[in-house]
């Protein structure tokens, strides 16, 4: 029997096996983009489709794709699910979040080896107690970029670490506000004694498709602020211009195309 699954183009981000590249750069807000589409050659929007923006370009040759993932685990998992049954192969996250380990200040880039598992799409994915790692090679491309980045005028620093990954934004930064404690209220306090670095809601999720499905998953989120420096009376940013971690993906992105050519 014909389903609605059967269709020419992916059911939720609508695009074909020819439109998408190998290598994936996936931001949260669709209106991130452009603004990334812009930094590779030739790039074209080829679908549209609820908080799924997909333009395809070419870096070094190679073709690469740019598709956001919306909010939370669950759209965040759809898109690399259909990516991957287009072809790709390799992705990074580029998002935004709110820094935890009193190293980190407003401004800075995170790049996650890990997520704490404190949503509920990863459930889906992985039994309980495997981790959301995010995979070696991805990770490391990133931090080379990330190093590189640093090294110029901007100058910002950049970490590599364990972030947490959770459903609630609100039981994040308005955590007195929540009428009933979730997970994050009751481990707050210990993830921040694991040193981990910073809270945002996808990582988890994209690093758990990238386990199951056998692709190459990372991410670099830069964070917006750091409520823990505030409180603790350090000095803290408040920014959220991605424009670092949108260069250290796409730079991060090259380094992996030159090096899967060898
Ligand atoms: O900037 P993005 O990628 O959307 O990431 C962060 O921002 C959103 C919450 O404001 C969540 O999606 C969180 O993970
Ligand atoms: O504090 C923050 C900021 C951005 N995104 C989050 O998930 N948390």
């Amino acid at each position: 029997m014909a389903s609605i699954m059967d269709g020419e183009r992916q059911f939720h981000i609508r695009t074909i096996p020819d439109e998408v590249g190998r290598y994936v750069i996936m931001p949260g807000d669709p209106g991130r983009v452009p603004k990334i589409a812009a930094l590779l050659d030739d790039a074209k929007q080829v679908a549209q489709n609820r908080e799924y923006n997909v333009y395809t370009g070419y870096l070094n040759g190679e073709k690469v794709t740019v598709c956001s993932t919306g909010i939370g685990g669950p759209s965040a998992a759809i898109a690399v699910e259909e990516l991957v049954k287009c072809g790709a192969d390799t992705f990074i996250r580029i998002g935004t979040s709110g820094g935890m380990d009193l190293s980190v200040s407003g401004g800075d880039l995170v790049i996650a080896s890990a997520a704490v598992r404190g949503e509920g799409t990863s459930k889906e994915y992985l039994p309980e107690g495997y981790p959301a790692v995010a995979d070696f090679t991805v990770t490391t491309a990133l931090a080379k970029a990330a190093a590189e980045l640093s090294e110029d005028k901007l100058g910002k620093r950049y970490h590599v670490g364990v972030v947490h990954s959770k459903d609630s934004f609100y039981g994040e930064v308005e955590p007195d506000s929540m009428p009933v404690s979730g997970d994050i209220n009751y481990r707050w306090d210990a993830y921040l004694r694991c040193g981990c670095m910073t809270s945002e809601m996808e990582c988890a999720a994209v690093f758990s498709v990238g386990i199951t499905r056998h692709v190459r998953c990372g991410a670099v989120i830069t964070a917006i602020w750091n409520v823990e420096r505030s409180k603790a009376d350090l000095e803290d940013n408040v920014s959220d211009d991605t424009t670092r971690g949108i260069h250290c993906a796409v730079n991060a992105v090259k380094i992996l195309i030159e090096q899967d050519k060898k």
